[in-house]
């Protein structure tokens, strides 16, 4: 068991990962969880790069269940020789606990949090799936982007200038201070990527076209720019990692889950980062053996999902900015026009190094992974790096979304 003891102001604080049966212990201990005479077992269900997720089960009568999200200090996937602040955990458990007032349901009930431990003990949400996992086996999900547009519109615009007076939005930006996990995305999605790092890792049929990326400087000098804007824009408190694998689905529902990342930055880092994972699913069709009607179907059922996501995102932000807008400025006509477009300009950016992130650099996703043939897999990830670049460069020149899936129309039949 790691065991560290560190000082805190003038607080001891004694830190322990959890065993299983420590987490059996601790959770029997959190008043009015589980029936005095529960039957509670613990199984490690965690697949992410970050933290130890335990679920925990009555098997008696009760048969309820609850999850154990811990932090430990270090990244998980690559052991103790890469340190992580254990602060992750009160971000994630603070930003839960906000987003449930902002959207009620929006995400697991969070059910108590320890920052000593770094543990987050909130619902279980084993009804649903990891929306990655079912977009893989190509299901579809008919309210998602009512839920996901009306989650983005309500987290942003509540936690920005324009809702909150400015000294309460500093504060809020303080408490959500996040610099190490930023720096994750810093160096994961806006640098590391887009030179030779030894932390990537491409398909080697793809050699040819990540050499020309990391010689192209017009490329650079735009990602530059984003990232600039990534660690200098607190325009409001964002998720952080909304990828597909931070959302769990049912065919009637919609959770967001995982918001360590959380901190005050630009919306459309938010926004771009699930259009990119949607467009991420849909260039891996590009390397699945099917029948090309199943393949369009599916591909323009997901292309559909980025109209609607974008349209809810909108029609929600206009609505909350026409009823709450504090902001001096609110009113002076046009300003609400020019805002989302420059929203929508950073998000089509975003969106195209979070895809270019996940072709050339160290963490992958499922959807192209889940191709076994490297040659097949090479033109699912050709078209995302396609795609990435052309959003990339082109984003000052998208003033609807109507012209991103225009964009995605012509690099894919440019393939
Ligand atoms: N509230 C929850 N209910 C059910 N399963 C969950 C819940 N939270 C996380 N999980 C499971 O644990 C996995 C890892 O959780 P996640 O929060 O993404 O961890 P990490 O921060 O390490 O990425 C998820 O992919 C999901 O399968
Ligand atoms: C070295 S961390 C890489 C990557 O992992 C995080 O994702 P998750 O914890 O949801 O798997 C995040 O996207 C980081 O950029």
């Amino acid at each position: 068991m790691y065991n560290e003891t560190k000082e805190k102001g003038s607080i001891t604080m004694s830190y322990r990962t959890l065993s299983e049966q420590e987490a059996v212990e601790y959770a029997r201990s959190i008043p009015n969880l589980f029936p005095q005479d529960a039957q509670l077992v613990s199984r490690e269900i965690g697949d992410g790069n970050l933290n130890f997720v335990f679920r925990i089960q009555d098997e008696g009568p009760s048969g309820k269940s609850i999850i154990f999200k811990q932090a430990l200090p270090y990244v998980r996937v690559i052991g103790d020789s890469w340190p992580l602040t254990l602060d992750r955990a009160r971000i994630e458990s603070e930003a839960l606990l906000l987003e449930n007032e902002l959207y009620p349901g929006s995400v697991p009930e969070v059910y108590h949090h320890d920052n000593e431990l770094a543990l987050i003990v909130m619902e279980d949400l084993s009804k649903y799936q990891i929306m990655r996992k079912g977009l893989v086996e190509r299901k579809r999900y008919p309210n998602f982007a009512k839920q996901i547009g009306t989650f983005l519109a309500r987290t942003l615009f509540l936690t920005s200038d324009l809702a909150l007076s400015p000294v309460e939005k500093k504060r809020k930006a303080a408490s959500f201070t996040n610099p190490e996990l930023c720096n994750i995305t810093e160096n994961f999605v806006f640098t590391y990527p887009f030179h030779d790092d030894p932390s990537n890792a491409y398909n080697p049929l793809l050699s040819n076209m990540v050499q020309q990326i990391w010689n192209d400087n017009e490329l650079k000098l735009e990602i530059a720019r984003l990232k600039e804007g990534f660690m200098t824009r607190g325009q409001a408190l964002l998720h952080g990692d909304l990828h597909t694998g931070s959302i769990m689905v049912t065919e009637e529902d919609t959770k967001i889950i995982d918001p360590e990342f959380a901190y005050y930055g630009p919306m459309g880092f938010d926004i771009g980062a699930l259009i990119a994972n949607l467009l991420l699913n849909y260039s891996a069709h590009e390397g699945h053996t099917l029948e090309p009607q199943e393949r369009e179907s599916y591909q323009a059922y997901l292309l559909d999902t980025v109209v609607q996501v974008w349209n809810v995102f909108e029609a929600e932000f206009r609505n909350l900015w026409e009823e709450k807008a504090q902001e001096a400025y609110a009113k002076i006509p046009g300003y609400v026009d020019a805002y989302l477009q420059d929203v929508l300009q950073d998000t089509v950016g975003y969106a195209g190094c979070k895809m270019m992130r996940r072709v050339i650099g160290l963490a992958h996703v499922s959807d192209l992974e889940s191709i076994s043939d490297p040659a097949l897999r090479a033109k699912g990830e050709t078209l995302a790096l396609t795609i990435g670049q052309e959003l990339i460069l082109k984003r000052s020149s998208i003033t609807s979304i109507d012209k991103v899936i225009a964009l995605v129309a012509s690099s894919t039949a440019q393939q």
